[in-house]
């Protein structure tokens, strides 16, 4: 193990505490970096310092303790995470000032708060968040009071676009908001209870007010498309709904129980024309519609701009998730031991090749997404920026453009791989995996909907697909070049060279070299672009209509080529910055393996379309690709355990027996099991058992 330099260390050991000894300590011992070093070359200390702050405020405060693995009442959960939401407003971690000089702690502390329960963490975000945001970036001046009183929980917000019968066909959204000239005010109405505002999360039962989502009409009659407006809908005083809006709680779901999902139906309800969010679109006193968006479709996506926040968040957040699962299965997998080469000796699970193989990529999944996550989040401050300044250059709308199609498949990218990596680490816990306080349920369960909402990861691919479709005629005429203002097109300017290109490597150790598998994601992109631009002209032609046309072109064409360009963008930028020369020697190697790692693993999943354009031909490229994966899997087994100590948070937040960070699986497990409530006792209904025996094949009246 190589070990930090003095000065290095005295900095260290104030943020990073050394892990505690025990069985995980003979894989600590062989890793080939130091862990500290690898988690301040993650995070500056700053970051570190920030996160210990919430970490240990939470466990210090008995607000927030809980027994793992403990099934609240549905009602109990949901009080008990608004009590903790209301205890994060008063701890107040980031202000105003912070956020502004720091604002990828925002995302920091979106994780910490989801490391503990994602319940919480969504409920304080939907509200400060992404109603605060709505307002911020398709609002004005005018709303500037809703954000202050939002931020001292004066209300309470939610944001309103689904409804019963629509979610991801948001043109098609039915609620309406009627200009009364008389009165200057507008009127909503929900048509029917299919129209009703559905899944709105925080509406359940604490919202006061909401961005409700709603086809705007004047009062001739004519209606100007969706635009957003602020609407109360309970009395803060009273939480009572207000006139005219039916509003309640839609009920149990698969995951995130302690947050309020809600439904609201809207009966005239009146409010002033000034809470019409007009950014987009706007109405003087007098009626009349005004907007700098002159093609409705455009105009669609101004009101729209506002969900490309959550869904780059989103990518951060499922990337923590798939952190939490595979520190619970690396730490589990180190420290269980299965079977032997003598009677006498069982080994780890971590040193069967099949476990590594499940496990490992997963792990390198997670450094190079949770690297794209966050220097993503920083392209989304700068649009965000653009939008606060009325930025209006065409590298603005450019920029909207480009992480609007990264974020429709980041998002997919990321929860989906979260989601199988959560599965196959419950799996690879074997049965104790299973058992709930070990927390990979929840993780799972909790990740889950991060496939559908923001957008549904199916339907958002298809609008990263279409971004890329868009440039073909660009990429036909070569004196009109791929530009882009994050760069992720560029490669496509050598599209004509690309696809001439075959894989060359012939050994495992060539495909060792990270580069082999980016420049087959070139290929591949630029293949299934030409595949998906080919098959649409040829649905066209067959097809009655444009509509179906792009509807058969998405199996095997546009969703693989969203999908491929999305991995392709992932794995440069994350090849980039392991081969930058500032990146520590120290460390280099190691992330370059996990680049590698998670580049071939990934491709690998292509592997029929690498063989059915011809970049792949014979046994060999196959077979050494699968063997580099192998290779890198078990060159990276004895550094999995610091890899997962760098980015693990402390016992507490991870809150899992079999995952604690001294390695004493049994002992930790089984502590746990005693502490359960009335573990030992027998049960209640002991009577029925010992007493009221069954007279077999004769059911007993009811009555
Ligand atoms: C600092 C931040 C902190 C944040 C903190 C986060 C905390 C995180 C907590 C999360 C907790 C979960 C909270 C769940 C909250 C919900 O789930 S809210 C509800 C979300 N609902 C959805 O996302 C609905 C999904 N559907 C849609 O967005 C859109 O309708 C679709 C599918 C993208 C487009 O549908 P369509 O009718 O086919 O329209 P289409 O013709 O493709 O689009 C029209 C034009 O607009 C453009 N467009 C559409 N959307 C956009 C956009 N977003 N941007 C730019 N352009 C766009 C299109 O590209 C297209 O442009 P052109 O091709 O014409 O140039
Ligand atoms: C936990 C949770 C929280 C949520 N919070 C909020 C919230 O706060 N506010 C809010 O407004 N909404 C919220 N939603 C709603 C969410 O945004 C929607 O569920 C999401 O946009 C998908 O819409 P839908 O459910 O109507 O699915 P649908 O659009 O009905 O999709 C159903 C299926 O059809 C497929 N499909 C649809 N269209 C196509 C197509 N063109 N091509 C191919 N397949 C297609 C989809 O892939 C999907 O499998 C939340 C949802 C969940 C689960």
């Amino acid at each position: 193990m190589i070990t930090a330099s003095k000065s290095d260390a005295v900095s260290q050991d104030g943020l990073l505490p050394d892990l505690p000894n025990g069985p995980l300590s003979e894989y600590r011992r062989k890793a080939s970096f130091n862990w500290k070093d690898m988690a301040m070359f993650l995070e500056d200390e700053d970051i570190i310092a920030f996160k210990n702050k919430i970490f240990s405020t939470l466990e210090s405060d008995p607000l927030f303790y809980r027994q793992p693995g403990v099934d609240l009442p549905l009602e109990k959960y949901r009080e008990l995470t608004f009590l903790r939401c209301k205890k994060i407003f008063e701890y107040n971690f980031l202000t105003f000032e912070a956020t502004m000089e720091k604002p990828q702690k925002m995302l920091v502390l979106i994780n910490c708060l989801g490391m503990y329960d994602w319940s919480l963490s969504t409920k304080y975000f939907l509200d400060t968040q992404v109603f605060g945001v709505a307002i911020g970036n398709t609002g004005s001046e005018r709303h500037e009071t809703i954000l202050h009183q939002t931020q001292n929980m004066e209300i309470f917000g939610c944001l309103a676009l689904t409804e019963l019968s629509h979610g991801s066909n948001t043109k098609a959204i039915r609620t309406t908001a009627r200009f009364d000239a008389s009165t200057k005010e507008f009127i909503l109405n929900s048509p029917d209870f299919e129209a009703a505002k559905f899944w709105v999360g925080n509406m359940g039962k604490t919202a006061t007010h909401a961005v409700v989502y709603a086809q705007l009409y004047t009062s001739d009659g004519r209606c100007h498309g969706l635009h957003s407006f602020v609407v109360q809908i309970r009395n803060p005083k009273t939480l009572l709904p207000m006139p005219g809006v039916m509003v309640g709680d839609i009920g149990r779901k698969l995951g995130q129980n302690g947050l309020d999902n809600g439904f609201a139906m809207f009966h005239n309800v009146r409010i002033p024309y000034e809470n019409l969010l007009n950014r987009t679109g706007d109405i003087s006193s007098s009626g009349n519609y005004t907007s700098a968006y002159k093609d409705p479709k455009q105009r669609l996506g101004a009101s729209l701009g506002t969900l490309s926040s959550g869904r780059v968040s989103i990518i951060s957040m499922v990337v923590t998730n798939l952190k939490l699962a595979i520190t619970i299965a690396i730490r589990f997998s180190a420290t269980r031991r299965q079977f032997g080469p003598t009677e006498k000796e069982e080994i780890p699970v971590l040193e069967y090749q099949l476990q590594q193989w499940r496990l490992i990529p997963y792990l390198a999944a997670a450094y190079a997404l949770d690297y794209f996550s966050v220097g993503f989040f920083f392209n989304l401050i700068e649009l965000q920026i653009g939008i606060l300044m009325k930025d209006r250059s065409p590298r603005q709308a450019e920029l909207g453009k480009e992480i609007h199609a990264l974020s429709c498949a980041g998002k997919p990218l990321a929860s989906w791989t979260a989601q199988h990596g959560a599965q196959e680490c419950r799996e690879a816990c074997g049965g104790h995996g299973f058992l709930a306080m070990n927390r990979l349920g929840d993780i799972r369960n909790d990740n889950d909907p991060n496939c559908t909402y923001e957008g549904d990861n199916n339907v958002l691919l298809q609008q990263t697909s279409n971004y890329l479709l868009g440039l073909v005629q660009s990429i036909h005429e070569d004196n009109a070049p791929c530009e882009s203002p994050l760069g992720s097109i560029h490669f496509l300017n050598d599209y004509k060279t690309i696809l001439k290109r075959k894989f060359t490597a012939s050994t495992i150790r060539e495909c060792l070299d990270c580069a082999v598998a980016l420049d087959a994601y070139k290929w591949l992109v630029c293949y299934l672009l030409r595949e998906s631009h080919d098959k649409l002209q040829q649905e066209k032609q067959r097809a009655a209509n444009d509509f179906d046309a792009r509807n058969n072109s998405q199996v095997y064409y546009c969703r693989s080529l969203a999908l491929a360009f999305i991995e392709h963008t992932v794995l440069q930028r994350y090849y980039d910055y392991t081969h930058d020369p500032s990146t520590p020697g120290s460390l280099q190697p190691v992330l370059k393996k996990l680049c590698c790692l998670y580049g071939l693993w990934s491709l690998n999943k292509h592997i029929a379309v690498l063989y059915q354009g011809g970049y792949f031909a014979g046994e060999l490229p196959g077979r050494i690709v699968q063997d580099a994966i192998l290779d890198l899997c078990a060159q990276l087994k004895d550094d999995a355990v610091s890899l997962v100590d760098a980015i693990a948070p402390p016992d507490f937040i991870l809150n899992s027996p079999i995952a604690k960070a001294d390695g004493e699986l049994y002992k930790n497990l089984w502590s746990a099991v005693l502490q359960g409530e009335k573990v030992l006792e027998r049960p209640s209904w002991w009577p029925e058992f010992c007493c009221n025996k069954p007279v077999i094949g004769k059911p007993r009246s009811q009555l």
